[in-house]
């Protein structure tokens, strides 16, 4: 029994313990893969505290050198303030909005992010929820399946994407890929950044309010900091119109969402498409009524490939660390 203890000891001290913070469907296939290289510690789904789950499974703190996060649950100070050896946080998600980047810094631990894993899936969604909206692909599915079975039919007509001015929020990597689709679909391309881009010819407007008040479309693609949260206001909503779209890729608190309700009951926008809301998993039900939205449940990162492709990354990143390497997707100003 003592030899045991011995191993397991041992081997506690030859494979990294990382802590999980997150769904276990990734880690359980990421573990699929590279179970033998590293051992989870996942307190998803535990009524206890970090600590006593820490205690409970006889893992010493001060082991964990690194933290795997999917975006769930924040990685606060307070959580980073319980690992005091932790020197890495890897993050599955683009948005990096559940992540104390600010600590992270101050302690200098290392953050890696996705790259762009997966800047052409979501910008796939942003257009994907902008056609649908605009040809009513779901208000007809919804028509044809559950309204009128047996004809005549007398659908209302949408409107025709090619020509269209789309203001994209947030020129990063995810937002290039949609102005580079929506320009084969022959729409004309605004944007709004932090910053001008040079490499870029698209206008740009500082100003969200007449970017909204130039476009047909806005597609928000931004990260959620606090200089964005609520960027789309309701002002922003009046310019951009009654026939307006707004579809949203990036994080449900980048536009006021009560405001946004509000707008589409009364006409105020004329629709929206929406992957991402203000509090997850909670849909406000209004939105739910109405034919001129398009839902989808925060799955614009997940494709097959994607998720393979996400797995290989996390552990080239955990490979790098554990070897004293540069990170392959280091987060830039951490
Ligand atoms: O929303 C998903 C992500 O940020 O990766």
């Amino acid at each position: 029994m003592a030899d045991s203890n011995h191993q397991i000891q041992q081997t506690q001290k030859l494979i990294p313990q990382i802590l999980a913070i997150g769904h276990p469907s990734f880690f359980k296939f990421f573990s699929s893969q590279y179970i033998k290289n590293y051992n989870f510690i996942n307190p998803w789904g535990s009524p206890l505290p970090l600590d006593q789950f820490l205690t409970t499974h006889n893992t010493e703190p001060s082991a964990i050198r690194a933290i795997v996060c999917t975006g769930i649950h924040p990685v606060t100070t307070d959580v980073l303030r319980l690992l005091p050896s932790v020197e890495l946080v890897v993050s599955t998600t683009a948005g990096l909005d559940h992540i104390d980047l600010i600590e992270c810094r101050r302690r200098s631990i290392q953050v890696s992010g996705v790259g762009g894993l997966y800047s052409e899936d979501v910008a796939d969604m942003g257009v994907g929820l902008l056609i649908d909206v605009m040809r009513k692909i779901s208000a007809g599915d919804r028509y044809v399946t559950e309204r009128v079975k047996s004809g005549p039919w007398h659908f209302s007509f949408g409107s025709k994407l090619g020509g269209k001015r789309v203001g994209i929020v947030g020129l990063g990597r995810i937002g290039l890929e949609v102005a580079k689709r929506l320009e084969a679909f022959g729409c004309i391309i605004l944007y709004h950044s932090k910053k001008e881009k040079q490499f870029v010819s698209y206008p740009f407007y500082s100003n969200v309010v007449e970017l909204a008040a130039k476009s047909n479309a806005l597609v928000i693609c931004c990260a959620l900091t606090e200089q964005t949260l609520h960027l789309i206001n309701k002002e922003v909503m009046l310019a951009l119109g009654k026939e307006g779209i707004l579809v949203n890729i990036g994080r449900g608190a980048l536009i006021d969402e009560n405001e946004m309700v509000r707008c589409l009951m009364e006409g105020e926008i004329g629709g929206a498409g929406l992957d991402v809301f203000e509090n997850e998993p909670h849909v406000p039900k209004e939105l739910v009524a109405l034919d001129n939205v398009v839902l989808s449940p925060h799955a614009s990162v997940f494709t097959s490939e994607s998720e393979m492709a996400l797995s290989d990354l996390v552990a080239e990143n955990l490979e790098a660390f554990f070897s004293n390497k540069p990170l392959i997707t280091p987060v830039r100003d951490n």
